[in-house]
């Protein structure tokens, strides 16, 4: 931190020189009865005889950041107007003066980002590594919105009217604060994402974008970033303003002049799911005033819940396991989810990766013939990882392996490659050992949610001369008193979950404490059972995927190490509960769960449990090509074939129907409406469809700008269908071509009862044929209802 103002000091001196003696014993006179909030006034007895630099050391020591408009104020109480507008001016360029050179301090911090490319991070500009990433926006629409639009034509609005009226749209970081279409500027917005999927990126590119003039400008004076990991490191209490000035790094930041005008404040609370705090609602927990000591868990409840600077803005990074609990925090949130990658941001990301255009082709072109592969690389951490591993086996010309088709896979290669190629331990066979180490280090700070730790740590798992030490952790260094302070984290909490996971699965080291492994893993899993566990799921996920029968032959032979033969027979024990569990998990849990079945690559745990779940609703989640890679290994490996799986809403393209084709046979009701499957995506389908095995009894594509050439498709294909009840094609681009088609299948699907093809688009001609057709198909004897 900087030495204290002395520039403050200037301004007051500087002021008090203007003044005449007379004027000068005025405001000494003033200053006697002066109203500053809290703390005392200057005692009258050391205001005598005080010169004018005296008083300047008096004001400062007694107000503080609040004596110059102390002093404002007794210069237009005595009638010093001048004086009191020069001071005035001069403080405000004073604090726009300070906003500049805190925004310098920002970019000084932010600019750089470790080269995770280079192993050992040299530091690169983080324009120059950051990639676009796919973010949108839940967006409600209003009923007068809704009728607008309908009118010119988006029909499909009226439907989405009677589903909650949500749509989700693209957005970027500049437009997280525009207003909805309700007019409403939202002061609280919420991005989420799983693991690693550019959060805390994204919050360091809006500190950049901020400081550097390019993002916020009129919005915002001053953006502050709050990291829940750093958050754990303040144990006593603090207030708002410390806070404030700790992040300025300046302890004569002007604070008060900041926080006048808390319209002007963004604070960024990156990494939600991190934070070991309850954040209960009690109001003793809460907090008002800025400037109160108290523990860092009230400032921020009082925060989020906008009892503390209430007009202030947030933004708020969470992974979705955490989101119950934050929602419950929250006033009038605007929800933002970050997608990953597109396409063309993974091209750019392995070019970036491989600078050599040979080596870049032949790494997409091998993750583009992987299907699994190139389902996860839409997630950046999992891109670095992927790249990493493909460049090892670029480099020894093996061939690229193509059996990396779970993240865990995808992390044991990479942390395979790494230690292959730099431990010098590797030779010596006690790389078991140092493995074990850094995963009980792992793991200690899942089961306590802690993150950063000391040297004392490193020294209680003996990690303090360990090779592995430099590979997997990386040191920062924090002011503490006047000495500093080293703490280690993993080089990316995915990383810290995946050792942790790791643990329960090596075998045939002195565990200490841990002598029971039975019991130890017994109670990871009975703590990822608990409320506001949600930090612990990806290790549960990585656990299943380590497992695999496979992958624990590759450990041992790659490790030299033994598995525990255990983990498997619990974790099947444990699928069989949470799938028991009432009520039945829904949404993201029940997503999160099938995670964990598709990460095993067992077939059997699908085989014994996915029969709890008959109906799979996942409607209006934000589905991706991993999850419904994820879907169809479920559906595929179970023994029942009776699902119904609803995927309205949810943002599919033919990419997804693709990915979910192994499982989809197994459906006895596809709910597909309102998604964008397109032409592309009903040929996929009907390949599906037709198989002599897939025995869809329900099948909806309602609005899914289908078109006349579907519809031949789809009809053709149905048409020799024995079990098709019903069949929803609502609100899709057919015209009277589609006609005949249609026709063929009423007549020829006698199992088909119910047709829904409500503003089908048809000619007032086209739609009387249909109606003849109908009552005729009725007179023969056969059920038959037709809607719309
Ligand atoms: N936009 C991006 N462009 C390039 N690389 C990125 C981008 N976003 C993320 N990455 C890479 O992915 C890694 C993980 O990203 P990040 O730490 O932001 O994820 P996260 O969503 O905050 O994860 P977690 O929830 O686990 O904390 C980064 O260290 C970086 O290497």
């Amino acid at each position: 931190m900087e030495p204290r103002g002395t520039a403050m000091q200037e301004l007051l001196l500087e002021a008090l020189d203007d003044l005449d003696q007379e004027e000068f014993d005025r405001f000494k006179f003033n200053l006697r009865h002066a109203k500053a909030t809290g703390g005392e006034n200057i005692p009258r007895g050391r205001l005598e005889k005080v010169d004018r630099l005296q008083l300047v050391e008096l004001l400062v020591e007694f107000y503080e950041d609040k004596a110059a408009m102390l002093m404002v104020t007794i210069f237009e109480e005595i009638s010093l107007k001048n004086n009191a507008s020069k001071l005035r001016k001069a403080l405000g360029e004073k604090i726009q003066g300070y906003k500049k050179k805190y925004a310098e301090s920002v970019m000084e911090d932010y600019q750089l980002v470790e080269d995770r490319n280079a192993l050992f991070g040299e530091s690169v500009p983080l324009d120059t590594r950051y990639i676009h990433l796919l973010i949108i926006r839940k967006h409600r629409l209003q009923k007068q919105k809704e009728h607008e639009l309908a009118a010119t034509g988006r029909r499909h609005l009226e439907v989405m009217e009677q589903r909650n009226s949500i749509e989700y749209l693209a957005t970027d970081i500049g437009s997280f604060f525009e207003p909805s279409n309700s007019g409403l500027a939202p002061r609280t917005v919420v991005l989420q994402g799983p693991a690693g999927i550019g959060k805390t990126m994204t919050t360091q590119k809006i500190m950049l974008g901020w400081a550097s003039g390019e993002l916020y400008q009129d919005m915002f004076d001053y953006v502050f970033c709050i990291r829940c990991r750093d958050l754990s490191l303040t144990e006593k209490a603090s207030s708002l303003a410390d806070l404030i000035v700790e992040k300025c790094q300046d302890m004569y930041a002007p604070v008060r002049d900041i926080l006048a005008q808390p319209e002007k404040l963004l604070f960024i609370i990156d990494g939600f799911d991190e934070l070991s705090f309850s954040l209960e609602p009690q109001e003793h927990n809460l907090c008002v005033d800025p400037y109160a000591k108290v523990p860092m868990e009230s400032i921020l409840n009082s925060l989020l819940r906008k009892k503390l600077l209430p007009k202030s803005y947030l933004l708020i990074t969470t992974r979705p396991g955490a989101l119950e609990k934050l929602q419950k925090c929250l006033k009038a949130p605007q929800f933002t989810e970050i997608l990953g990658f597109s396409e063309k941001g993974r091209q750019e990301y392995f070019s970036k990766f491989f600078p050599n255009e040979r080596d870049c082709n032949r790494a997409l072109r091998f993750v583009k013939n992987t299907g699994a592969i190139s389902t996860i690389c839409f997630i950046p951490m999992v891109c670095w990882i992927v790249c990493s591993v493909i460049r090892v086996e670029l480099e020894t010309e093996d061939e690229i392996g193509n059996t990396l088709d779970t993240t865990t896979k995808v992390f044991v290669q990479f942390a395979y490659n790494l230690l292959k190629h730099h431990s010098k331990n590797w030779q010596q066979q006690s790389l078991p050992n140092e493995l074990w180490k850094l995963c009980s280090l792992a793991r200690a700070g899942i089961l306590e949610q802690k993150l950063l730790f000391e040297e004392d740590d490193l020294r209680e798992h003996n990690l303090d001369a360990s090779d592995l030490r430099a590979m997997f952790l990386d040191k920062s260094t924090f002011q503490k008193g006047i000495g500093c302070h080293s703490l280690y984290s993993f080089v990316h909490l995915c990383f810290q979950e995946f050792f942790a996971a790791l643990f329960y699965i090596l075998q045939g080291e002195p565990k200490g404490a841990f002598d029971n492994p039975e019991e130890d893993l017994k109670r990871l899993l009975a703590e990822c059972e608990k409320p506001g566990k949600g930090h612990l799921l990806l290790t549960l996920r990585f656990l299943f995927g380590l497992s695999s029968t496979k992958v624990q032959e590759f450990l041992e032979q790659a490790f030299q190490c033994e598995t525990s033969g255990l983990v498997k027979s619990f974790l099947l024990q444990k699928a069989e509960e949470m799938a028991a569990e009432e009520p039945p998990r829904t949404g993201y849990r029940l997503l999160e769960f099938f995670h964990c079945l598709f990460e095993s690559q067992e077939a059997e745990f699908a085989r014994r449990v996915m029969h709890h779940f008959q109906n799979i609703d996942l409607s209006f989640k934000v589905i991706s090509l991993l999850d419904c890679r994820v879907l169809a290994f479920c559906l595929q490996h179970s023994s029942n074939q009776e699902h119904s799986l609803n995927l309205t809403y949810c943002r599919l393209t033919s990419h997804h129907v693709q990915a979910l084709a192994p499982g989809i046979q197994n459906c006895a009701a596809l709910e597909f409406g309102s998604n964008k499957l397109g032409n592309v995506g009903v040929t996929i389908l009907c390949a599906i469809l037709k198989k002599p095995e897939c025995k869809v009894s329900t099948l909806s594509l309602n609005e899914n700008y289908l078109t006349d050439a579907c519809a031949q498709e789809l009809c053709s294909t149905l048409s020799s269908s024995h079990t098709l009840y019903q069949l929803n094609l609502d609100d899709n681009s057919f015209t009277d071509k589609s006609l005949p088609f249609i026709l063929h299948l009423m007549w020829t699907c006698n199992s088909l009862t119910i047709l829904s093809l409500e503003r089908r688009g048809f000619s007032t001609g086209g739609d009387q044929q249909l109606k003849v057709q109908e009552e005729k198909i009725k007179e023969t004897g056969r059920q038959f209802l037709r809607w719309g």
